[in-house]
């Protein structure tokens, strides 16, 4: 059968990426293409929509669509998990709709995460590095936000990280405890790194996204989980079998 699929973000680079994979699929239907300029009504007859927008366009355009029975994969950032606690909440008595928010589309971003909420309650000392594009607008990065909150997950017994002078602007901005350091550069794809001081030892557990195309296979894995989704999934990893540790 096959999926229609709206792309709303379709002029930027996630949007272009995205409707070019989905022309190629056999199974994906591209029926629009919005951008900023255009009307959100322009989705109505698909199966699915895209949202890779900006992070304070997004909860409009996932409102719009599951008001229009339309189920929804998020590729945009800034859906922290008081964002989706809101929209679990307004989507409680609709139990048709399904939305994936999906923070890193990359399968090697996806296991960097799970393996650092694995180490999370091995190390009281963590700490997350995150480089991105001159053209990010928000930081931390959503990767970086969800990985610390998945620590914070994995440590609820533990309690915070141990992170001093935390006061300090130099010291990053904490999430889950977890300060979060960001960097906006030139020649820089998007890369990760959360490292875990221990007794005499230091694990990192970096990431690197060389080009756009590390995004391709979980953009359709996504799409393709997404007709059927219900309730409010959150990570890649749920669409893969990662074992028990990954939230
Ligand atoms: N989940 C993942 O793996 C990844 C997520 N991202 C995230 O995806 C998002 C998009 O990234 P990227 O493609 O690089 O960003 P771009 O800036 O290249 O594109 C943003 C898009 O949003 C559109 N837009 C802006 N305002 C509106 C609006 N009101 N209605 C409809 N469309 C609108 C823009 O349209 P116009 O051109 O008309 O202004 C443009 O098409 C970001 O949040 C980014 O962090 C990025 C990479 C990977
Ligand atoms: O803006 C980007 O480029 C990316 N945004 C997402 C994020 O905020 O984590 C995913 C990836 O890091 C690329």
């Amino acid at each position: 059968m096959t999926t229609k699929v709206a792309v709303v973000g379709a002029t930027g680079t996630m949007g272009r990426l995205a409707s070019q994979i989905i022309d190629a699929a056999d199974d994906l239907e591209l029926v629009a293409q919005i951008g900023s300029k255009g009307e959100l009504s322009q989705m109505l007859g698909a199966d699915v929509a895209l949202d890779v927008t900006l992070p304070a366009v997004s909860p409009g355009v996932v409102e719009y669509a599951l008001s229009q029975g339309i189920n929804v994969v998020v590729g945009t950032s800034g859906w922290s998990n008081q964002r989706i606690t809101t929209l679990e909440r307004s989507i409680r008595d609709n139990p048709d709709a399904g939305v994936l928010i999906i923070p890193n589309f990359s399968m090697g971003s996806v296991l960097a995460t799970s393996f650092a909420a694995l180490a999370a309650r091995f190390f009281d000392s963590i700490e997350i590095i995150e480089a991105h594009h001159l053209g990010k607008s928000d930081s931390p990065s959503g990767t970086a936000v969800r990985t610390a909150e998945l620590i914070g997950v994995a440590r609820a017994e533990l309690g915070p990280v141990i992170a001093p002078h935390a006061d300090q602007r130099a010291r990053g901005q904490q999430v889950s405890s977890v300060p979060i350091h960001s960097l906006r550069m030139q020649g820089v794809v998007a890369k990760q790194d959360v490292i875990f001081g221990g007794t005499g030892e230091v694990l990192t557990i970096s990431h690197d996204t060389l080009a756009p195309s590390a995004y391709e296979s979980g953009i359709l894995l996504a799409l393709r989980a997404a007709r059927d989704a219900r309730g409010v999934v959150v990570g890649l990893d749920k669409l893969l079998d990662l074992g028990s540790h990954a939230e």
